[in-house]
């Protein structure tokens, strides 16, 4: 599966922040909800999947991309990162641990903190994506490519590896999802992080 955007130039803008701010706390459940059970479904399929990143990818993009098997990305003018400390969140701990397996601890954590979105090049040489395409046709094709390696593995040993990869982020949040829905709800609801969410709603805007 090729996951991207018929968006000129975004393949994904990250979660809605509207449903952040001033949040409804039965709607924010149901949002919550249904972003922890697509992320398990995407983070965990049994096909290979790849993120052809034709776009700008913040936040719940990156996430998403990150959630594929292979990175693809246009360049060199787009950009991707888990930016949520620019927002004045935090990212969840399943998002950070998700990057962590893509990149490693310490460019992780340096990139979290900074909450840095990387340019196509930057992110090719840490390692957030595995390649970079001038175009999107290219993308697609190189990402194509990568899928028909998979046409001589078996199955199920593509999907006992990733499983046994992935395991340790996927289990924790199975574990605790009613954990982290409970906080993402109270988290949202804090004086501060409506205020930081205020602002930079406001920055948005042209
Ligand atoms: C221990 C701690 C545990 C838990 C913590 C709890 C919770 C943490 C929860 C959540 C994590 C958050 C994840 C996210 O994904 S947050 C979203 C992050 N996204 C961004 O920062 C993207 C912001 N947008 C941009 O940078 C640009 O829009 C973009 C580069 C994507 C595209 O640029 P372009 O120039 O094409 O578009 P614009 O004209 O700027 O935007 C159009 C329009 O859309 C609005 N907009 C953009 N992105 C968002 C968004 N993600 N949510 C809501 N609205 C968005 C933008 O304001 C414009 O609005 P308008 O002016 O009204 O047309």
């Amino acid at each position: 599966m090729i996951l991207t955007s018929g968006l000129q130039k975004v393949f994904c803008a990250g979660l809605d922040i509207t449903e952040f701010y001033n949040p409804n706390p039965d709607r924010l459940s149901k949002f919550w909800t249904t972003l922890q059970d697509t992320w398990l479904s995407l983070y965990t399929t049994s096909f290979p999947t790849v993120s052809v990143i034709n776009g700008h990818s913040p936040a719940g993009g990156c996430l998403f991309a990150m959630s594929c098997d292979y990175r693809v990305m246009v360049g060199p003018n787009y950009t991707i990162g888990l930016n949520e400390t620019k927002l004045g969140i935090v990212a969840p701990k399943w998002f950070q641990d998700t990057m962590v397996a893509v990149i490693g601890q310490r460019k992780a954590e340096v990139s979290l903190t900074t909450g840095k979105m990387y340019t196509t090049d930057e992110a090719l040489q840490i390692g957030l994506i595995d390649e970079s395409l001038p175009d999107a046709n290219s993308a697609l094709k190189k990402g194509t490519q990568f899928l028909n390696n998979f046409q001589k593995i078996s199955p199920w040993a593509y999907k006992m590896t990733k499983d046994i990869s992935r395991q340790p982020t996927v289990q924790w949040l199975i574990d605790n999802k009613q954990k982290d829905l409970d906080f993402v709800i109270k988290y949202m609801q804090s004086p501060t992080v409506q205020k930081n969410l205020e602002l930079y709603l406001q920055s948005l805007k042209k």
